[in-house]
């Protein structure tokens, strides 16, 4: 699903209101009949108050028109114009005519009003400021935004929470509203994605209004936000006349004293992911616990006892992840660089690989292209240096991708994989993947797609969408709380299955 600008929204909706040959006021009449069925059909005429806070823009336009439908299906409403501009739009004016035209006046908030009380069981809905939110907001809107956010109730926002930029981090963090569900006119937003932003709001669902397709289905974007069906159509299928070579063999070099288990992880996920073979190729001292604890691995070490001191793979493997568990030590980096030097087939390099390419940035120029690095925030830092915010961090990620022709998986809750210029944000995944060794596990899937013949983005972008939903799979049993990677590596096989679940059928059976 494309994510697109603010830009590219406004141009679909003049796009739209040419094709379809509908007024502007018919679009917005479209999102609040949305806007209206998703509140009433929760709400089942509740006697609830609903306070609705409308800016004079489009979005207050959004705001007002349902607060007409919501009164006409006989709920009690508050509605609070917030008088931030004399520039009122056409179609904000011509809704509020159609409110008073029913005898429902609202209250008009400007900066010397007194604060509306709001209860913890009203509903607010949040229609201030939308998309078009071009500064900061004044101190009275914002002494209003942080007046909504403390009163406990439950805020839904339109389209965007209030105060928030549609590309852009806001420079005051308490004038921005705390939503718990928006309510995203068809699009949703890069914001909704990136940790500094998503805090805003809790949940977001997107509401059809009939956008023209003509418009948007060519439109260039940077980024995509990945779901079910653009996963599903990557995803190769077992073909009946194989064998285990048709599947890759896979080889996971890592681990040190101490951390052994992090290779035997990779090394599992990466059979479960599919690879048809397997080899650990870990110090000696790993040797047994991997051999008793996966017996379809085999493995293969180094001379020395506790760490890796070079890395000779006596044969053609399909696919290498390496980094994991394996420490940065002096002899370390030396087998490290010259691993790389010899190497020309796309890796999947993590954890110490990539603390080991922060300490030492010449030997970036040896990765070879199309390999996939994984870094977690603390490891992109290494990389990249600071950041001034989420976008700037992007930019950066995206500059060193492009550099060295390499796929940039920025892990976290919604992981971005960078690639030429492109950016690709994860939909599945949840806390409970906060968990030591899940990274490992993540290794060890993108591995093992590589194996079975997935190109290197093809296989981050499945790979990530497949571990988050392992991970959700397993908290779904297990808890947030109780999650572990070793618990995500057994639930692999039970998401390759959700990817491709018939949706259940109510009160019938799905046969
Ligand atoms: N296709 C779609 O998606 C559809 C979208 N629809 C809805 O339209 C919404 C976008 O509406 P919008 O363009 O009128 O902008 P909105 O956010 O209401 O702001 C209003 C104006 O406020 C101003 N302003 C900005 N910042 C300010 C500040 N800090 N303090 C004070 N003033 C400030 C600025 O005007 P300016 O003062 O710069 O002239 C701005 O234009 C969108 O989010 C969705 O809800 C639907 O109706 C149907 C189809
Ligand atoms: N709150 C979260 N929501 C979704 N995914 C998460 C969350 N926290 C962590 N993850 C995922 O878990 C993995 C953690 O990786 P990493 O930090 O390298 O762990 P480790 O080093 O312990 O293996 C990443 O894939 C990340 O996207
Ligand atoms: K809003």
């Amino acid at each position: 699903m494309k994510i697109f600008t603010a830009q590219q929204i406004y141009q679909a909706d003049k796009f739209t209101i040419e094709h379809q040959q509908i007024s502007s006021d018919q679009l917005m009449e479209r999102a609040a009949i949305q806007l209206f069925e998703w509140m009433h059909s929760r709400l089942q005429g509740a006697e609830v108050i609903i306070q609705l806070f409308c800016g004079i823009g489009n979005n207050g336009g959004d705001g007002i028109a349902l607060a007409r439908l919501l009164k006409e299906a006989g709920y009690t409403i508050q509605v609070h114009v917030v008088n931030y501009s004399e520039t009122r739009s056409k179609d904000f004016l011509l809704n509020l005519e159609r409110l008073k035209d029913r005898k429902i006046w609202p209250d008009f908030i400007n900066d010397d009003s007194s604060l509306p009380e709001i209860s913890p069981n009203d509903i607010i809905v949040d229609a201030i400021f939308g998309i078009g939110l071009n500064r900061e907001p004044s101190d009275w809107v914002g002494k209003l935004i942080q007046h909504i956010n403390q009163s406990q109730a439950f805020v839904l926002s339109v389209d965007i929470p209030s105060g928030l930029p549609a590309s852009q981090v806001p420079s005051t963090t308490d004038h921005v509203i705390r939503a718990s569900y928006v309510l995203s006119i068809q699009l949703p937003k890069l914001v909704f994605f990136l940790p500094e932003t998503g805090v805003y709001l809790n949940q977001w669902e997107l509401l059809d209004i009939g956008l023209n397709t003509g418009f948007l289905g060519p439109e260039q974007v940077a980024f995509h936000f990945v779901t079910l069906p653009e996963v599903q159509s990557m995803y190769r299928p077992r073909l009946k006349f194989s064998h285990k070579g048709t599947y890759g063999h896979s080889v996971i070099v890592g681990g040190s004293y101490g951390k052994i288990g992090a290779v035997q992880m990779a090394a599992d996920a990466c059979l479960r992911a599919g690879s048809g073979l397997v080899t650990a190729y870990i110090p000696e001292c790993g040797y047994e616990s991997i051999q008793t604890a996966l017996p379809e691995a085999m493995v293969l070490t180094d001379e020395e006892d506790n760490f890796l001191t070079s890395i000779d793979i006596p044969f053609d493997p399909s696919a290498i992840g390496i980094g994991i568990g394996m420490g940065t030590g002096e002899k370390v980096v030396k087998a490290f660089e010259s691993f790389l030097k010899k190497t020309d087939q796309p890796l999947v390099i993590d954890a110490d690989g990539l603390n080991i390419l922060s300490k030492k940035p010449e030997l970036f120029k040896y990765v070879p292209k199309a390999s996939i690095l994984t870094p977690h925030p603390k490891e992109l830092q290494r990389m990249i240096g600071d950041w001034k915010d989420d976008f700037d961090k992007l930019e950066k990620a995206k500059a060193l991708a492009t550099k060295y022709g390499i796929v940039l998986v920025l892990k976290g809750v919604h992981t971005i994989t960078l690639y030429n210029g492109l950016g690709y944000i994860n939909s599945t995944g949840n806390p409970g993947m906060a968990t030591a060794g899940s990274g490992d596990v993540l290794t060890g899937i993108l591995t093992g797609l590589i194996a079975q013949g997935y190109d290197s983005l093809q296989a981050a972008i499945f790979g990530v969408y497949l571990h988050g939903l392992a991970g959700d799979v397993t908290a779904s049993i297990e808890s947030y709380d109780a999650v572990k990677a070793t618990g995500i590596i057994s639930n692999i096989g039970k998401a390759y299955l959700e990817l491709f679940k018939r949706p259940e059928v109510e009160g019938g059976n799905t046969a």
